[in-house]
């Protein structure tokens, strides 16, 4: 895949080295730069470094993994291997093409993308755009990089990575907090927090395994375990009910792409 700067192994970064190094990428083509000293790898024969002033070889790949807040600080030093040619694969939320345009120069080669988390476990899934410059063979190394952790979506329309972000970016947590939630409930029924916990956990891994291997639409899977006038029934009522979970949904995807083009700027 070539040699790649890694710029921030936080838990997103972190994610998305250990998944290139489980695909068979080579440590000794791979070097991250990270300020927090708990968070540069050790083990894996990946060199680690704290700035990226201390990286003077000019990598094929520059993957950004700070925070958007941060992106600022990090770019000045990094313009120099915009002006030698590398592509720069941008992970962060709501930075656009044209932010980075600005801060690398017109001509420099980037990809936006938004992974998720699941790419820890190579079960991820992220959506790619990449500004003009970018050949078919640089969008091919980024792809697959991308690829190395889950599936990979490309848009010609920039404008689609806010929902993008909203929906499979943060969406892992929506997840989780359902797990919480459905966990809470059924303690508040009588199951002690530890067995609520351990069902709700299996429950939605399983439920996720099964919308995986299973070629039927989520709605076909949720009419299979509504028994006519059983118990689901019941539940479903509450939860599709004009108040229910869609309002609900459309409110927080909603605020969590408004967030998205916040942190354009
Ligand atoms: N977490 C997620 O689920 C997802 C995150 N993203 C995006 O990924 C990016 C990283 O997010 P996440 O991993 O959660 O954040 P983290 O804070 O866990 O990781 C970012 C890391 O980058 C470090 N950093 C800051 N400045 C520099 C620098 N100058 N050079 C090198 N490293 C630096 C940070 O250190 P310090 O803490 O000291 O600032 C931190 O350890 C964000 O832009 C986010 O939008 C995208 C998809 C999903
Ligand atoms: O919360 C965030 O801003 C990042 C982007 C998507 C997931 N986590």
């Amino acid at each position: 895949m070539g040699d790649l700067l890694l710029v921030g192994c936080g838990k997103m970064g972190g994610a998305m080295l250990e998944g290139w190094l489980a695909r068979g990428l080579s440590a000794a083509d791979v070097v991250v730069a990270e300020p927090v000293d708990a968070l540069r790898p050790r083990t894996s024969g990946v060199r680690a470094v704290a700035s990226t002033s201390d990286v003077a070889k000019t990598p094929e790949i520059v993957v950004l993994a700070v925070k958007p807040q941060s992106m600022d600080g990090v770019l000045p030093d990094l313009k120099r291997f915009a002006d030698e040619g590398a592509v720069f694969l941008s992970i962060a939320a709501g930075k656009t093409l044209k932010y980075f345009a600005s801060h690398l120069g017109t001509t420099a080669k980037v990809v936006r993308s938004m992974p998720n988390t699941p790419a820890a476990v190579r079960q991820g899934i992220s959506v790619a755009t990449a500004a003009g410059g970018v050949s078919e063979a640089e969008k091919n190394r980024c792809h697959q990089l991308l690829e190395a952790v889950g599936q990979v979506v490309w848009v010609d329309d920039e404008a689609l990575m806010d929902p993008v972000t909203a929906l499979s970016g943060s969406g892992p947590a929506y997840v989780f907090l359902l797990v919480e939630a459905m966990a809470a409930a059924g303690a508040k029924l009588g199951l002690t927090p530890d067995m609520a916990m351990q069902l709700a956990r299996a429950t939605v891994a399983g439920s996720g395994e099964l919308l995986k291997q299973s070629s039927e639409p989520a709605s076909q899977l949720r009419v299979n375990v509504t028994s006519p006038g059983g118990t689901t029934a019941e539940a479903l009522k509450v939860l599709m009910a004009a108040d229910g979970i869609q309002p609900v949904f459309d409110k927080a995807l909603a605020a969590a792409s408004r967030r998205s083009k916040e942190l354009a700027g």
